[in-house]
């Protein structure tokens, strides 16, 4: 049976705040949910709770249809945020081994090589500079190689295209298809299209109900 990430009745505070409540949605293998609404609606604090890194006030996320025991759901994401997660002052190889050695394969896919993960992204032949000295794009780009180094069938993306030019856009996009053509599930927050065919959803911010479009 394909996974899906079943969402129910989610609300979720930032200090005192109740940013948004009662989200419900489900994403299955092969499909894309991005995650749209003015700044401040609530997009990243509902990423962050998908991805286990903040707890969520009421309801709950789980994974269906896996075959195996996990403890969460974050066990089967990559979450990639608005910081890159890269060492400035460690090489392009030396960030992308880290992650690939510290995270490694979840049960059902295996990720690619360094090098075949920086051509991937249009990036071969500069490994081995301090990630530090690439530009703000290449950053960007390069830090979506850690989805392919490691294999999670899910992808937690928080504006994942801020800084990319056109031509890394249509890389993204195609990234993007080819995980989900291979089953996998994609959850992004963007003000701006992700370049696939995607549902909706709509945070409406001060603690209104996100919003399925
Ligand atoms: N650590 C925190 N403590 C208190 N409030 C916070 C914290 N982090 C975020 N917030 C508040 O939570 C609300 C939602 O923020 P969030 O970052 O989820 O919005 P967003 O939709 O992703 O915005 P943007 O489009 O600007 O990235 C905002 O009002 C923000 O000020």
């Amino acid at each position: 049976m394909p996974i899906s990430l079943v969402v129910e009745d989610l609300s979720a505070k930032r200090g005192e705040d109740l940013i948004f409540h009662d989200i419900s949605f489900v994403v299955s293998a092969g499909e894309a949910l991005v995650v749209t609404g003015p700044n401040g609606s609530g997009k990243s604090t509902l990423l962050r709770v998908l991805a286990g890194l903040l707890a969520a006030e009421y309801g709950s996320v789980r994974l269906d249809g896996i075959s195996f025991e996990i403890g969460h759901p974050r066990e089967l994401c990559h979450y990639l945020g608005h910081r890159n997660a890269m060492k400035r002052e460690l090489t392009v190889a030396e960030n992308l081994s880290f992650w690939k050695s510290f995270m490694g394969d979840s049960d059902g896919g295996s990720g690619i090589g360094l090098e075949e993960a920086t051509e991937a992204l249009g990036l071969g032949g500069i490994s081995h500079l301090p990630f530090g000295y690439l530009s703000a794009g290449q950053q960007r780009r390069m830090a979506m190689a850690k989805l392919l180094v490691a294999y999670r069938p899910i992808w937690i993306l928080d504006e994942p295209t801020a800084a990319l030019d056109a031509s890394a856009d249509r890389l993204f996009a195609a990234l993007v298809s080819r995980h989900l053509g291979a089953g996998g599930i994609v959850v992004a927050a963007t003000h701006q299209p992700l370049g696939v065919e995607a549902r909706e959803l709509r945070m409406t911010g001060f603690a209104g109900v996100g919003e399925m479009v």
